[in-house]
């Protein structure tokens, strides 16, 4: 999705908190979907809730936009009770994203796209307006797809189509039930980052339901992890999640490889860095053997004359004269500093790097080697409660 087009409308509407209270489901014929239920939806952060099937998810999600209705208890929106809001303009301040979209047969996308505009009287041109930028924003042409059918797009395409109507009377809350699930894992895993992206710029309240704990602990900010009857075991960030199961329950639901899923959502640390020896591009190679001798080291990092990274040098290159750049070597084994450590291993396995320079915009801040990757990972760990008997250790 293109998150550099015009966005200006798209995240005017204020987002807003879904707070449920004491909130429970039996449905007519005894069984029960969710029981006593306390649970907030931060403003503007995407909340999974997560579980294995039949544990009340879509039951939870569903009381919020009154397709069902609580047996007992309050769901508020902002300040609004829901129970006060007419169900149909509550409908249209919750954006909803289902599996396999809804998106009427019938109608071109765009036409799909505008439904909730046209039902709420905007007039034509705005609602076209309207439907462009949000064609962009998901990364559809609008002049490939605009005029298409839904079985004319692939299912990726369907789904971000479903995403570009539920957001388009910028409601104030998105729920999405298992809105990836019917396309392949390729395609999922690229919806899902250009979800992420999409979010950063649109940050709605999203309820996303999945029953999938990968892709919770990719896109959450929080996910609450549920038993039956919508119990929920855990509430919390995907890293303290992975990091201290609060019950066995949620340590067998997340997995004995939950040390592995964890490097998806750690961060690199500044104090994580290593600080190799640092030469410039335009010194002496005589000058950076120097350095490397002093140091004792086997390379140094090459930077150019503003502290850019412009490569690196070992000390079998380091021999006769010149400068540094004409005997040094190309890095192409980076990250940003906001990468995950996930991202920063697998860069460095696929370049097959013994190293991976890590870099604030353009200025270089440090290295992290095996040795250094290993050392946050257990850093990350560490602190965490003791772990729940019979989860696998790192
Ligand atoms: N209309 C209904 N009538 C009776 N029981 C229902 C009804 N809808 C759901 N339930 C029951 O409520 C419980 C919770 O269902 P819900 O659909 O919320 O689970 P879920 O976690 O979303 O499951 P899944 O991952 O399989 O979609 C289940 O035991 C289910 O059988």
């Amino acid at each position: 999705m293109d998150v550099s087009a015009p966005t200006g409308s798209i995240a005017a509407a204020p987002a807003q908190a879904i707070r449920l209270e004491g909130v429970s489901k039996t449905y007519p014929d005894g069984s029960v979907g969710v029981r006593q239920l306390d649970l907030t939806f931060a403003a503007g952060e995407l909340t999974v809730l997560v579980g294995p099937s039949g544990c009340g998810k879509t039951t939870t999600m569903k009381m919020i936009n009154r397709i069902i209705e609580p047996t007992t208890g309050r769901v508020l929106l902002g300040d609004d009770d829901v129970t006060d809001v007419d169900p149909v303009e509550l409908r249209r301040r919750i954006g909803y994203v289902i599996q396999n979209v809804g998106l009427f047969p019938h109608q071109t996308v765009r036409k799909n796209i505008g439904t909730v505009p046209r039902l709420l009287g905007w007039d034509k041109r705005r609602t076209a307006d309207r439907v462009e930028e949000l064609l962009d924003l998901v990364g559809l042409d609008p002049a490939a797809f605009g005029d298409r059918y839904p079985h004319q797009l692939s299912g990726g395409q369907r789904q971000r189509a479903g995403v570009a109507r539920a957001l388009a009377a910028d409601p104030a809350v998105l729920l999405m039930d298992e809105p990836f699930s019917a396309v392949d894992p390729i395609v999922r895993e690229r919806l899902q980052s250009e979800f992420l992206r999409l979010q950063e710029t649109v940050r709605k309240t999203i309820v996303f339901v999945t029953h999938d704990i990968e892709e919770a602990v990719r896109l959450g900010d929080r996910i609450a992890v549920m038993s039956q009857g919508g119990k929920v075991e855990q509430f919390a960030p995907p890293a303290e999640l992975l990091g201290s199961p609060a019950t066995p329950f949620v340590a067998d639901f997340v997995g004995a490889d939950r040390g592995l899923k964890r490097l998806a959502v750690t961060g690199i640390d500044m104090a994580d860095l290593e600080q190799p020896p640092v030469v410039h591009a335009d010194d002496d190679v005589r000058a950076a053997r120097a350095v490397l001798e002093r140091a004792g080291a086997r390379w140094a990092v090459v930077l150019d004359d503003q502290d850019r990274l412009n490569g690196w040098i070992s000390t079998e290159r380091a021999t006769g004269s010149g400068t540094v750049r004409e005997a040094g070597r190309r890095m192409d084994a980076w990250v940003p500093i906001d990468a995950s450590l996930k991202t920063a291993f697998s860069t460095m396995l696929q370049l097959e790097a013994g190293w991976v320079a890590v870099l604030d915009g353009e200025r270089f801040c440090g290295v992290l080697t095996p040795e250094s990757l290993h050392a946050a990972l257990r850093r990350s760990i560490e602190g965490s409660v003791p772990e729940v008997a019979g989860a696998a250790h790192l």
